[in-house]
């Protein structure tokens, strides 16, 4: 068996108005985490949600609050974040050379889980020393679009970064995003869909916005990642 499967819907695609009954409704349809994107107009050119909003958010759920911070100062958002209710607090390397093992240790005494995400155009071996610090994350966030904005097309030269990981680290929870519907369609017919090809290079957690909120059946879509997921740690 391989590291347990977390579903986590990207509330980046949820109706921002309707935010803790979107949150809700994702939970009862089989949803583990809820992934946050926080971004901050300048790592990113978009703008999005922080650490208020969470606070508000948490005020309704216990869900686990999977944070992906699309920023350039990550160091300035650890207190705001756990203070919010935050669970998981995933920086970007990119921005994070200098001073991610203060970023760590920051993270996880504020009782948050670290984890670090890198761009397509990252090479893996930055990663590494996080992975194998005194003070390690706990999951990479392998990202498979830019960064930035939801409903992008899937990049499946990435996958390459995942399967190096999975080898490397047999135990690591390892996040991708994915898309089984392109535009509300289902991207069959043409090749194995993106979640498989990310399950089968070894991604256990998978972030799925645009697909999820734009199914006519959302919990079918959950469902489907999950199996997905579930049936490529079988083969391996
Ligand atoms: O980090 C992100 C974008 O920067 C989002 O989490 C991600 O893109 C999910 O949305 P979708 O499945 O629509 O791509
Ligand atoms: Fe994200």
């Amino acid at each position: 068996m391989g590291v347990a499967a977390k579903i986590a819907p990207s509330m980046l695609s949820s109706d921002f108005a309707n935010l803790a009954s979107e949150a809700k409704r994702m939970l009862s349809l089989g949803a583990d985490w809820l992934h946050m994107d926080i971004m901050d107009g300048h790592f990113v050119p978009n703008l999005t949600i922080g650490a208020p909003v969470i606070e508000s958010l948490r005020k309704h759920t216990t869900a686990y609050l999977d944070c992906h911070l699309m920023v350039t100062n990550p160091l300035d958002y650890v207190d705001p974040m756990g203070k919010a209710g935050a669970s998981g607090f995933t920086f970007h390397v990119e921005v994070s050379k200098e001073n991610w093992q203060e970023l760590v240790q920051k993270i996880k005494a504020k009782g948050m889980r670290p984890g670090v995400a890198l761009k397509p155009g990252t090479p893996i071996e930055e990663v590494y020393p996080l992975v194998e610090g005194e003070h390690p994350v706990e999951m990479v966030l392998v990202m498979t679009v830019e960064p930035g904005f939801g409903g992008q097309k899937f990049m499946p030269e990435t996958m390459e970064k995942v399967r190096v990981l999975r080898k490397k680290y047999p135990s690591l929870d390892i996040e991708g995003i994915t898309h089984i519907y392109g535009n509300g369609q289902v991207d069959g017919g043409l090749g194995p869909s993106t979640v498989d090809v990310a399950a089968s290079a070894g991604a256990n957690c998978i972030v799925a916005g645009s697909s999820v909120f734009g199914a006519s059946e959302p919990g079918q879509v959950i469902s489907l990642l999950r199996k997905s997921v579930q049936g490529a740690q079988q083969n391996n």
